[in-house]
């Protein structure tokens, strides 16, 4: 906003009287009288008040002690002369009044003294305004320019001392010295001309300036921020040197493709931090990596582990132990032990606590269950009989029963025999008996 704007502002809804020139005294007479006769006492006041105050510099006086510049109704002095006080009047307009009570005399650069009470007088030093230095001058006139400037670009800048804003993107080059690559890459991006917020943001970042800035959405806000950052930041050098706050995470990705576009020529790396137990998981896995042992990270049941060379032993073993106690072998153990070099340094999903501990309750359970479905599906009968069997006899017999029927019932003979003391009868002795005595029995009919 210029000063005519605000002008415009606080005359709002009144009117002027336009006066032609060479009327002056036509005007005069137009005046009404209540009007005229009012200004006409303030007039006389002031000569009044005037006089008074030379004769106070001049001889004691009985009216000292009263307050100055609310006017004396005894003193009806009306000698003083038309020029005097045009004279007068003159001065006071140009300035060297300086309030009521004040000397009208001196030259422009003597001290003005401001009479409070009667005897107290306070010194008081005119600026001579008309003198000024010329750097000064210079000075002055060129905020005025940059000022300019600021409004045809409708920029709005608060604060001291605001650098220059920026007329092209290779002024940065000239006045920061920022490097011609990094202004090249900005310019192949397609950005020609830098837009308001570039044009003031940028210098106040490169000078090291702490700014809010405030634009419309798509009006350049990251490249602002990311073009002193990146000539800030340099060659890259240990670890992440720059954070970008964002609310969203659409936001980051904008700003990420953004940084990935500007930062073409530069060595520097940008990347997208998701979430913080991602990120927190990613920086326990270089420091393992570091350390060269294996480790383990993340929450329970969502556990990442790192495992090293000297690990896949230890491994094979733990694996071997899960085989035996009918735990399911985790697909990575098993792809550790058939691809050698690639054992290094994997990274692979741990299985859930809660698995493992549920199937190593009852092993022995699952042991035989896991026999019985063998068996069910008719994997090598006559093998696994041959293998369990110890007399000749069993194997004979063996009909596609399981071994622990056939213990079983082995057992119940066994303690049949023992009791009633009867002799030993195969299976296959009663059915000849049997099959005799149904001749016998058919021969006599
Ligand atoms: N000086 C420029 N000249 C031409 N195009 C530009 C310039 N600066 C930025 N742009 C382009 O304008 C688009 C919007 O820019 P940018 O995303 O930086 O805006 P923004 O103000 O950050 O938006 P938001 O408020 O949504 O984050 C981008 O495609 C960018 O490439």
């Amino acid at each position: 906003m210029d000063a005519y704007d605000i002008f415009k502002k606080l005359t709002k809804g009144l009117k002027f009287k336009q006066r032609p020139l060479g009327t002056k005294n036509q005007q005069k007479q137009t005046i009404p009288s209540a009007l005229r006769i009012e200004k006409d006492v303030k007039e006389e006041k002031l000569i009044q008040y005037n006089i008074d105050s030379q004769n106070n510099s001049g001889s004691d006086n009985e009216n000292d002690d009263i307050i100055l510049g609310s006017g004396n109704e005894n003193d009806t002095n009306d000698s003083v002369s038309e020029n005097e006080y045009d004279e007068k009047k003159a001065d006071s307009e140009n300035g060297h009044n300086c309030a009521l009570g004040t000397k009208l005399e001196g030259s422009l650069e003597e001290d003005c003294e401001l009479q409070l009470v009667a005897g107290v007088t306070v010194e008081k030093k005119m600026k001579n305004k008309s003198k000024l230095d010329p750097v000064e001058l210079k000075k002055k006139l060129e905020l005025e320019e940059q000022n300019h400037f600021r409004n045809l670009h409708g920029i709005k800048a608060i604060g001291r001392h605001i650098p220059k804003a920026l007329e092209d993107f290779t002024d940065v080059v000239t006045r920061y010295k920022v490097a011609q690559t990094l202004i090249d890459t900005v310019v192949q991006c397609g950005y020609s001309e830098p837009t308001p917020i570039q044009r003031q943001a940028i210098p106040c970042l490169l000078e090291g300036r702490q700014i809010v800035a405030c634009a419309p959405t798509g009006s350049g806000k990251t490249a602002a921020f990311l073009v002193p950052l990146l000539h800030l930041l340099g060659a890259p050098s240990g670890g992440p040197r720059a954070l970008v706050l964002c609310p969203t995470r659409e936001l980051a990705h904008q700003i990420y493709r953004e940084a990935l576009r500007l930062s073409a020529s530069t060595q520097l790396r940008c990347t997208v931090i998701k979430s913080v137990k991602e990120s927190k998981i990613k920086e326990r896995e270089n420091t393992i990596r570091k350390s060269g042992r294996a480790g383990r990270a993340g929450q329970t049941g969502r556990a990442i582990t790192f495992f090293t060379q000297d690990d896949v032993v230890n491994l094979r073993s733990i694996a071997s132990v899960m085989k035996q106690s009918g735990c399911e072998v985790p697909q990575y153990m098993l792809t550790l032990k058939q691809n050698a070099s690639r054992r290094k340094n994997l990274l692979k999903k741990a299985p859930h606590r809660d698995q493992i501990s549920t199937r190593l309750e009852k092993p022995e359970k699952r042991k035989l269950d896991e026999k019985t479905d063998k068996n069910d599906t008719g994997k090598s009968k006559d093998t696994v009989a041959i293998k369990n069997s110890k007399s000749n006899k069993q194997r004979k017999v063996d009909t596609g029963e399981s071994k622990t029927q056939r213990g079983v019932k082995e057992k119940r003979v066994k303690e049949k025999d023992s009791k009633k003391g009867v002799k030993k009868t195969n299976k296959l002795g009663k059915t000849k008996r049997k099959k005799k005595n149904f001749s016998k029995a058919a021969v006599k009919k």
